[in-house]
């Protein structure tokens, strides 16, 4: 029966595939031909296609990594110091692995050369974002810079706050500002001389002013910023701890009672701030990216968050290393001397000139990144990564804290030892191009901040060490131990005493 059906089968193939050649005239032929010969092609295309390129991706497994429980997957076993787990699960699985945070599946990168694939090779897939509710609750859904999905909505306004804010004119017009914000911190700390100062409290009212004086273009007065920045600074910490969702316009009283007020005075003043740029742009009927009101909050929550926090525990980080080595607090000081004199105040024109101080920030940078994990990626399309496949709306978490501690890539690698960036200084830049060191991130979504943040936390320190002397309180010890977050500070605040400088 079964032998009788392919008998019929094969005879009707072969009574066809005879017609198809017995073309009754030339046409006939030619046009058969052409068919035959498309045909085949098509189906070596269609072979290559679905065998040959899907079969490199898909043969790539999964990254290795932990088995977590059923549903929940890794989240009941993650610590409260994630970025040192993360570093115990790279011995283990070596520097990529997988964990799943309930039904989404992460990745982790621990070493420059898989920060490289991500950042520089394949920078287009994983330039989005894997933002947190809160993150979203905070921006009206991730209207701001930070969250908002890469495309053409980030690109207008990452260029509108990197060309109006932190241009290089932008930055020398607003010079001023930060300078009267230090000098009055600095006059503070005089009156504090001899009683015990937390470091961050006082370095986030100074950043604070700094960063809503440049938006507001100085017209804040300084008794109402000063009371509005210690009720952002509570806001701030709880935000970082995700667990508050402010009312933006509290802090930003300008958006709350519409624009007028603000416009007239700052019309008066002949000058553009970074506001009214942005309330110029929302009016702007045929703008080919509509601004909103609502979009422009999150943008403010975007800098003044992302401006001050990081340069704060940057701050407190690199004076906790320097109370805790006095010898290299010593050398700190005497380039200051040396460079600004002792009878000169420190201008932002002595930075480039402060090698060891530049150094011995930059080794706080590689010990304590700021954002250790850099801000959750999230791959748009299926890709390799060392090997593996990463599948697309995975999140992909660049472990900076690992990379700034690999034996592979750093001699002695838990040392505080300024020197490794002082020879050949063009390789430590905060530009991301070298994947050994990342505290600003790398790529399309590296830090937009960078110009404001390495001037703002080099003039600070400049100016707290160059004015005063600082002790620790007596019986305490300095506790260099870090607590995770977002943002990772120091487990407990610094407290430190200003004294005179003997001249
Ligand atoms: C020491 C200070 C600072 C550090 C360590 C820091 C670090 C970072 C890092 C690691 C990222 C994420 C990069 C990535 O995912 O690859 C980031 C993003 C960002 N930072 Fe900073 N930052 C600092 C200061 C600032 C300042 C002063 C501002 C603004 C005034 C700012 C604004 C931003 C913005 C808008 C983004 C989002 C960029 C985007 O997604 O396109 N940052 N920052």
């Amino acid at each position: 029966m079964l032998s009788d059906l392919l008998h019929k089968l094969l005879s009707t193939i072969s009574d066809q595939w005879t017609w198809w050649w017995e073309a009754s005239n030339k046409k006939d032929e030619r046009a058969r031909a052409v068919l035959t010969i498309s045909i085949l092609l098509l189906s070596i295309f269609y072979y290559l296609w679905t065998f040959l390129k899907p079969r490199n991706q898909i043969s790539a497994p999964l990254p290795p990594g932990p088995r977590g429980l059923p549903i929940v997957g890794y989240l009941p076993f993650l610590s409260t110091n994630l970025h040192q787990q993360f570093v115990e699960l790279a011995h283990q699985y070596g520097p990529i692995y997988k964990l799943w945070f309930g039904k989404k599946l992460c990745v982790v990168l621990n070493s420059p050369a898989l920060a490289k694939e991500v950042v520089r090779d394949q920078d287009t897939v994983f330039a989005d974002r894997d933002p947190p509710i809160a993150g979203l609750a905070l921006t009206y859904g991730g209207k701001d810079i930070l969250w908002s999905p890469y495309g053409h909505y980030w690109r207008t306004i990452r260029k509108v706050f990197v060309r109006e804010m932190l241009s290089n004119t932008s930055l020398e017009d607003t010079y001023t500002l930060r300078r009267d914000e230090v000098k009055k911190t600095i006059r503070e700390l005089h009156s504090k001389i001899g009683t015990s100062v937390e470091i961050s409290e006082i370095t986030f009212l100074t950043e604070f002013n700094v960063v809503i004086s440049m938006l507001w273009g100085g017209t804040v007065d300084s008794h109402r910023a000063d009371s509005v920045g210690t009720e952002f600074r509570t806001v701030v910490i709880k935000i970082f701890e995700l667990v508050s969702k402010p009312n933006v316009s509290d802090f930003f009283p300008i958006l709350a009672r519409g624009d007028g007020d603000q416009e007239d005075g700052l019309k008066s003043k002949g000058k553009k701030d970074f506001i009214q740029i942005l309330l110029e742009l929302k009016e702007q009927e045929d703008a080919s990216v509509p601004i909103t009101l609502q979009q422009i909050k999150a943008m403010l929550m975007d800098i003044v968050l992302g401006g001050t926090d990081t340069t704060v525990t940057m701050v407190e980080w690199v004076m906790a290393e320097l109370l805790h080595k006095p010898k290299v607090l010593k050398k700190v000081q005497e380039e200051l001397a040396d460079i600004v004199g002792l009878d000169n105040i420190v201008e932002e024109s002595h930075m480039p000139k402060l090698y060891y101080l530049d150094a011995v920030l930059k080794e706080t940078f590689r010990l304590h990144p700021a954002v250790p994990l850099l801000v959750p990626k999230r791959s748009n399309k299926l890709s390799i990564v060392g090997g593996y496949t990463i599948p697309k709306d995975t999140r992909v978490l660049l472990n900076v804290w690992a990379i700034h501690r690999d034996p592979q890539a750093w001699d002695d690698p838990s040392e505080f030892k300024p020197e490794r960036f002082l020879s050949d200084t063009s390789k430590w830049d905060y530009s991301g191009n070298n994947f050994q060191f990342l505290p600003f991130g790398s790529g399309r979504r590296i830090c937009a901040g960078i110009p404001l943040a390495e001037k703002m936390v080099i003039y600070l320190l400049a100016s707290f060490l160059h004015s005063f002397n600082w002790e620790v309180p007596q019986g305490e010890e300095i506790d260099l131990s870090e607590k995770f977050g977002i943002v990772m500070k120091k487990s407990t605040p610094l407290i430190a005493i200003p004294t005179p400088k003997v001249i």
